[in-house]
Order: C-alpha cells, then sequence, then structure tokens
C-alpha cells in the first residue's frame, strides 16, 4: 500500500470550480496528498461573481468535522470562506478537539467580483480566535488592512504588518501582493517564526483569469507542510506553482477565469 500524507479543507464550495474547495482539493491533488473537505457553505458562483451563498448549518458542520476526525490521520489543515462569525468560532472550537496537524488560515473576505464572503462581525473573530491558531496566515493586501485596521501602502507598511499579524499569535506570516499597484511585478512578503524574512517577486501577468490564486497558494503550502516539508522551502515553490497556473492559462467562463492546475508542481 502507498502511504499518502492527508489533508483537510475548511472552506466553501463554488459551483463555477474555479475557487474553494474547488480549488483547494484540484491543487492538493496535483500535490499528490489526499485531501479530506468540510464544507462551511455553500456558494452559487462562476467567473463573473458569487450570485448566492449558503452557510452549512451548524450540526451539520459539526458532523463532518467528527467523521473526518473519526477516519483520517490528518496531517495538515486549511481554512478558507468561514462565512459569518458563528461559522468562525465553531470552526474555532471544532479544531481544539481534533488533530488536524499544522493549521494554514488563508483570511478570505472577499470573492474576485467583490462579494462578501465573510461578515464584518466574523472578521474580529478571526482576527481574536482563529490567528492565533494559525502556523501559517495567507492574507492579501485588503485582508492584512482589514485585519489590523490600518492602511498597507509602502513595503515598510507590509513588513510592519506582519509583524503585527505574528504579534496577534500567528507562527509565520505570508502577505500577499497580487491586489498591489504595480503594473510589472508582484511581490509577497514572509515572516517566519525565527524573525527572518524574504521578498517573493515574479512579474505581474496581465490578465483577468485570477479566480483562485490565494486558495491555490494556501492548499499548495497545507499539501507540503503536510508533507513535512519546510515552510521556508515551501514558499517559493507555492508562489511559482500559482505563477505558472495562472500563467498556462484555460479557457474557462467569461469573466475572471479559474487557474490552470494542471501546471507541474
Ligand atoms: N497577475 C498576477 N501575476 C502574477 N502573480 C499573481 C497575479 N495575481 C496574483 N498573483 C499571485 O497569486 C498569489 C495570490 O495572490 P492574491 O493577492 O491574488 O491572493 P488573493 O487575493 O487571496 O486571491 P483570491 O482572490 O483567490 O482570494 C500570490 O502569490 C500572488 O503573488
Ligand atoms: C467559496 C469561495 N472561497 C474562496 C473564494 C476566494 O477565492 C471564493 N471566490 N469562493
Amino acid at each position: 500500500m502507498i502511504e499518502v500524507p492527508q489533508v483537510v479543507t475548511i472552506a466553501g464550495i463554488d459551483s463555477g470550480g474555479g475557487a474553494g474547495i474547488n480549488a483547494d482539493l484540484k491543487t492538493f491533488h496535483n500535490q499528490r496528498v489526499y485531501a479530506a473537505s468540510i464544507v462551511v457553505g455553500l456558494t452559487a458562483q462562476n467567473t463573473y461573481g458569487v450570485q448566492a451563498l449558503l452557510p452549512t448549518p451548524s450540526a451539520f458542520l459539526h458532523e463532518q468535522f467528527e467523521s473526518v476526525d473519526a477516519d483520517f490521520a490528518i496531517k495538515a489543515v486549511k481554512t478558507g470562506a468561514l462565512f459569518d462569525a458563528e461559522h468562525v468560532h465553531q470552526v474555532v472550537q471544532e479544531l481544539a478537539d481534533v488533530h488536524f496537524g499544522a493549521v494554514v488560515v488563508d483570511p478570505v473576505m472577499v470573492a474576485k467580483g467583490g462579494a462578501k464572503l465573510l461578515t464584518n462581525a466574523a472578521i474580529a473573530l478571526v482576527k481574536t480566535e482563529l490567528l492565533p491558531l494559525a502556523t501559517v496566515i495567507t492574507p492579501n493586501l485588503e485582508e492584512a488592512q482589514v485585519l489590523l485596521d490600518r492602511s498597507i501602502e509602502t513595503e515598510a507598511d507590509i513588513m510592519q504588518a506582519a509583524s503585527a499579524l505574528q504579534a496577534l499569535g500567528a507562527k509565520h506570516v505570508l502577505i500577499k501582493g497580487g491586489h498591489a499597484a504595480s503594473a510589472t511585478v508582484v511581490r509577497d512578503y514572509a515572516l517566519f517564526a525565527d524573525g527572518s524574512s524574504a521578498w517573493y517577486t515574479a512579474p505581474r501577468i496581465d490578465t483577468v483569469r485570477t479566480h483562485g490564486t490565494g486558495d491555490t497558494l494556501s492548499a499548495y503550502i497545507t499539501a507540503n507542510l503536510a508533507k513535512g516539508l519546510d515552510i521556508k522551502d515551501i514558499l517559493p515553490a507555492a508562489k511559482q506553482f500559482t505563477y505558472e497556473a495562472i500563467k498556462q492559462s484555460i479557457n474557462v467562463g467569461h469573466g475572471h477565469g479559474p487557474l490552470n492546475h494542471w501546471v507541474e508542481g
């Protein structure tokens, strides 16, 4: 029998297939880890945006945690869209009762089309309850600004923001620069638990086909934490994988198209 690392994603489903749990599962498959999924909510969604949301009833969310915990040897977990305060709080409580290993927190707030995937009340709980559990937190620039309630303009601001997120309890911090102003490059910044840091720079790909970029990046990180790789080796590889998945674009959908999860990892 072949041993495979096992992970779980705790997030929302995208009926359009490009983001959320759907992007996670494709990335996990690409990275040859086995993935369970705990569905926090459903979205009626396509590459234009989110048309409707349906959070999972709490009792059923609990059943999913029990089912996954009872059977699998989960080595790493990823959280994505968590919808509202009740669900954030429940996920935090459920995580305390299971043994899912490394925790990657992708504090998803808004979909590419602009729809909110996290209520304002939930944001406060992500900050106070979920963030302290994070082995790695992966906010984009807007998410970092909202979590810290400050504007982030310069690279010095980004570095200070990463320190502030670490002070709130996240072990490693990766701030993603996909939404920054530069038309030529995209720069992500990592601050590690030991205080060292790194910038990851890639050419900006001129495309609107970026549905699920953040999910793909954080799922790649989760998969490779489950394999026991070092975070400092994982992050540049995660960035490269996401870059190729955007660059080698596929002709699917009419809006913010999905990524190519068949690229070599
Ligand atoms: N146009 C682009 N060209 C190159 N790399 C990009 C581009 N857009 C995003 N990336 C990379 O993709 C990753 C995700 O970044 P981004 O800031 O878009 O995350 P996100 O906003 O959380 O994504 P999502 O919309 O899926 O939530 C980062 O590594 C970023 O550098
Ligand atoms: C369900 C879901 N999760 C996350 C995102 C962000 O990419 C999205 N658009 N939809």
